[in-house]
């Protein structure tokens, strides 16, 4: 597995507009966006390092997509992130693996065109807004949804977004905690606004992907959850 063999500027990147779907943001697209859906495996293991839509050579390509109601975040926890912590270089860009994030419309009236690209998605981000209650009861039905279209062994995790909204919250960090516990997926809460977790939720995806791809059959598991929360003991709860 090689390294990325070269980086352009992130400022240059212009994602092409490929969103599966298209709400309120108008389709509005993510980091390394691809132009076209990758294979039905979801890997993509070119026989030379290829080049991404950003301009940056990478081994490997992930599809993660942001799920969730109408309204909850996904597009700003996107360009929270695209704008702010991969810029800085992280652990993506020091491996060589292309990032594909893929925002989807929360629209009731698009579900059916989201659902068809659930299928080679390695990973989905299922966001709630935690001041809208209804956004947190949904959360079992998007995950009926995820196993019934995404494929077994995908990668979810539970976000609960708009944590710096103190004042209207609705749902409890504990709520959260413990419908995460009982699904099996690793939980926190995120805050597009004030950066809160944001950089953390798309590397710890990040890591676990990679760890599946390269790991050597002795090594043992990644464990998600636990890697988040260290990081989050580390930087003394509040990450940004
Ligand atoms: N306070 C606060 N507001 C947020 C946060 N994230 C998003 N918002 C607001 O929530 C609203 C909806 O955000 P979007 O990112 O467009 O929501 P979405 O999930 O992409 O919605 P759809 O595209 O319709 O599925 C906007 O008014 C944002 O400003 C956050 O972390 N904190
Ligand atoms: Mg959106």
């Amino acid at each position: 597995m090689s390294r990325k063999k070269a980086v352009k500027g992130k400022g240059s990147s212009k994602s092409p507009k490929a969103s599966p779907s298209s709400g309120r943001d108008g389709g509005r697209t993510g980091k390394g966006l691809a132009a076209a859906a990758a294979p039905s495996s979801g890997l993509v293991y070119p026989s030379r390092p290829s080049i991404s839509n950003s301009g940056e050579f990478y081994d490997i390509a992930f599809k993660v997509m942001l799920v969730g109601d109408s309204g909850v975040g996904k597009t700003c926890l996107l360009v929270r992130f695209k704008d702010g912590a991969f810029l800085a270089g992280s652990f993506i860009s020091t491996v060589g693996i292309d990032f594909r994030i893929w925002d989807t419309a929360g629209q009731e009236r698009f579900r059916s065109v989201t659902h068809a690209y659930y299928r080679d998605a390695h990973a989905l981000l299922l966001l709630y807004d935690v001041t809208n209650k209804a956004s947190f009861d949904n959360i079992r039905a998007w995950l009926t949804e995820i196993h019934e279209y995404a494929q077994q062994d995908v990668v979810v995790m539970l976000l609960g977004n708009k944590a710096d909204s103190t004042h209207d919250r609705a749902v409890k960090r504990e709520e959260g905690e413990k419908l995460a516990k009982e699904f099996g997926v690793p939980f926190m809460e995120t805050s597009a606004k004030s950066g809160l977790n944001v950089e953390l939720a798309f590397t710890a995806v990040a890591k676990e992907l990679k760890h599946r791809t390269m790991k050597e059959p002795d090594e043992p598991k990644f464990q998600l959850q636990e890697y988040v929360d260290q990081e989050m003991r580390t930087a003394g709860c509040c990450r940004s």
